[in-house]
């Protein structure tokens, strides 16, 4: 049985807490709200992230920082990638023993292109940086909240330690793989968000199932073709952390990404979308980080280019449709193969 200190009381977190608990961890959760932080501790609730779920007893909130990670054999971070790296700097005080990170975030940071393990590994003194562990893979906190079936993947440069997070997190309701390869985990991650946005505005649009395969099959086709070219494993696209998350997240209800590209399509701003989410759209950002990256690298990314313009050019959901199905021909299979269409 081990301490394990989750950083961000949103619903992946909760959900993560829940998984812990469930497997005989002593889990602190760390949250911003004194009232939600009652509201777990008293109630064993959250409702506003996780309604309806009751949480185990196992599972102790705070307010306080360094309350929470004072016994902590793991941390997992699960906060929004716009808050990583405040986070890490509040953290970095906390620590005075090195301690095994996992991240489950999924983002890209906007004007360094960075990935959350590069940002964890630079905002961590390697005095109290163990090891950095990614967690990710098609998995809404709604049902992993309500113990259905879920499988994700866990990567890190270092095999022992992604093996004993595998260990942590394992049980028969979620089963977890893992994969060294830690730039094609991170990426599949961040830049399905991009498609399950356009899945969503598609949808939005009244556009049908042929369109959202098309837009998960081309979209795979751009992730995978950004990610080889960063380094990543071409192999790792065609997993959970690739095709998986990006199925999952373009067809799911639970997915905030899909819906706020849904509103997007029925014409509402992007301001009253997010608004009305209430909830981390992490791939707004990401659109950004991925779209500047893909120029910067001179890789071809259709989708992300006009998701962008819709994003932040005030692009009409339709024409970015229409651009998508006008653009100039091209081959389909040595697109991919030759990183270059
Ligand atoms: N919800 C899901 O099913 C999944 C989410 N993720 C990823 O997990 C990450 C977190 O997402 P959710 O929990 O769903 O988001 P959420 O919007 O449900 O919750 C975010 C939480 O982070 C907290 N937070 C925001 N800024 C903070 C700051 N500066 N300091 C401390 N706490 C802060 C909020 O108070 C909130 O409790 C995202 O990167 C998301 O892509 C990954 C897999 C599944
Ligand atoms: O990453 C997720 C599922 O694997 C959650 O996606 P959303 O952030 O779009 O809800």
């Amino acid at each position: 049985m081990d301490n394990v200190a989750v950083l961000g009381a949103g619903s992946w977190g909760t959900a993560l807490a829940i998984v812990l608990a469930d497997n005989g961890h002593n889990v602190s959760l760390w949250g911003r709200r004194e009232d939600q932080v009652n509201e777990i501790n008293n109630d064993h609730k959250n409702e506003k992230y996780l309604p309806g779920v009751e949480l185990p007893e196992n599972i102790q909130a705070t307010t306080q920082l360094n309350e929470c990670v004072k016994e902590a054999d793991t941390i997992v971070l699960v906060t929004p990638t716009k808050a990583m790296r405040e986070v890490l700097g509040q953290l970095k005080n906390e620590l005075s023993s090195p301690v095994t990170i996992v991240h489950a975030s999924k983002g890209i940071e906007p004007g360094t292109y960075k990935r959350i393990s590069e940002i964890i590994e630079e905002e961590l003194p390697e005095s109290v940086l163990d090891s950095v562990v990614v967690l990710s893979g098609p998995s809404h906190a709604e049902e992993v909240s309500l113990r259905q079936p879920t499988t994700v993947t866990v990567s890190s440069v270092n095999m022992k330690a992604a093996e004993k997070i595998q260990d942590l997190f394992i049980n028969q309701n979620f089963r977890v793989y893992t994969n060294p390869d830690v730039v094609g985990v991170e990426l599949g991650g961040a830049l399905k968000n991009i498609i399950a946005l356009g899945a969503g505005l598609s949808d939005g649009l009244g556009y049908g199932d042929n369109a959202k395969a098309a837009l998960i099959t081309r979209g795979l086709a751009e992730i995978a073709r950004l990610g080889t070219h960063m380094g990543a494993n071409p192999l790792t696209f065609s997993g959970l952390t690739g095709i998986g998350d990006l199925i999952v997240t373009c067809t799911s209800v639970h997915s905030r990404n899909w819906r706020a590209g849904n509103m997007l399509g029925k014409g509402m701003k992007l301001e009253d979308v997010l608004e009305n989410m209430g909830m981390v759209v992490e791939g707004v950002r990401t659109t950004q980080a991925a779209y500047e990256l893909s120029k910067r690298e001179e890789v071809e990314m259709p989708i992300t280019q006009v998701l962008y313009d819709v994003l932040f050019n005030n692009k009409g959901a339709k024409q970015a449709v229409d651009d998508l199905m006008q653009r100039s021909r091209t081959h389909e299979v040595e697109d991919v193969s030759s990183l270059k269409s």
